[in-house]
């Protein structure tokens, strides 16, 4: 039986890339509410923990159970109809559409007129569509970029991207928010506005995984911190402790991860 207070469990999740042991049997446990992060060198394997978690990468052995199911995902959009959204690294929007319509896409996961419908635009598609755009509006609001929904994704700053990313994710109701390095390339104001988003994002209910390079921002935001190197967990604790960990410091060789 799972423990109601756990959303995630990954049970010695292994992954080879021919003779690269990207993941080696990685155990760790997310609990409902938390922000979680993890983070390790170049290479260590995080994006390949979110991309075999989210269905784009079988992993050869181990299993992650979420909320309570072992989870069977092998394609992203399985893992976003049982409630787990992601960002990417390399920022994945739809360049030539608007901040909205991009938003929008992500909101048709949970919404119910079929073909026939969008073909026939009945009367429950229509209203189904009008609460579709008026959610994308309101999530628009929430990350900060709404007076940006008529623009094109593409010609959005870097960081305004980032937060149309996380919008997109949100539409989607996750229980579990997955960020691949939202801070890349984001100027200190930028950071700063991240964190209050992110510690909002989780305020408001969703369970948030993040991987970020920005030490400083994840010690300060989340509440336990997982590292990884070489495809292995070496550590797994609060902030405080991780800081201090001898393993940690010798993996981000030899320099202070405060
Ligand atoms: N599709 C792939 N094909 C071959 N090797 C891969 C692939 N994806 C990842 N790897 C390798 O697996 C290891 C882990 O990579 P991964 O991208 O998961 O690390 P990371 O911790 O996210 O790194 P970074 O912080 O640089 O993004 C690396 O050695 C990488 O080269």
């Amino acid at each position: 039986m799972s423990e109601p207070q756990i959303l995630l469990q990954a049970h010695d999740v292994a992954k080879h890339f021919g003779g690269v042991k990207a993941l080696h049997d990685v155990s760790l446990t997310i609990r409902r509410g938390e922000i979680y992060g993890l983070i390790g060198p170049n290479g260590a394997g995080k994006t390949t923990f979110f991309n075999c978690l989210t269905g784009l990468y079988k992993n050869e052995s181990g299993h992650f159970v979420f909320d309570g199911v072992k989870l069977t995902a092998d394609a992203p959009h399985k893992a976003a109809e049982v409630g787990i959204a992601r960002t990417f690294q390399n920022i994945r929007l739809f360049g030539n559409m608007t901040a909205i319509e991009n938003v929008m896409v992500g909101r048709h996961l949970r919404t119910h007129a079929g073909v026939l419908g969008a073909i026939t635009r009945n009367r429950a598609t229509m209203a189904e569509e009008a609460a579709i755009t008026r959610r994308a509006e309101e999530l628009l609001h929430y990350v900060g970029i709404h007076e940006r929904a008529h623009d094109h994704a593409k010609n959005l700053s870097y960081g305004d991207q980032r937060r149309l990313e996380i919008a997109r994710a949100l539409a989607t109701e996750p229980k579990l928010l997955a960020l691949d390095e939202p801070a890349a390339g984001m100027n200190g104001t930028e950071t700063e506005a991240l964190r209050v988003l992110v510690e909002g994002i989780c305020k408001d209910g969703v369970t948030v995984l993040l991987i970020e390079h920005d030490v400083k921002l994840v010690m300060g935001l989340c509440g336990r911190v997982a590292v990884l190197d070489y495809g292995e967990k070496i550590c797994e604790d609060v902030p405080a402790v991780v800081q201090k960990d001898p393993r940690v410091i010798e993996a981000y060789l030899g320099g202070s991860v405060a």
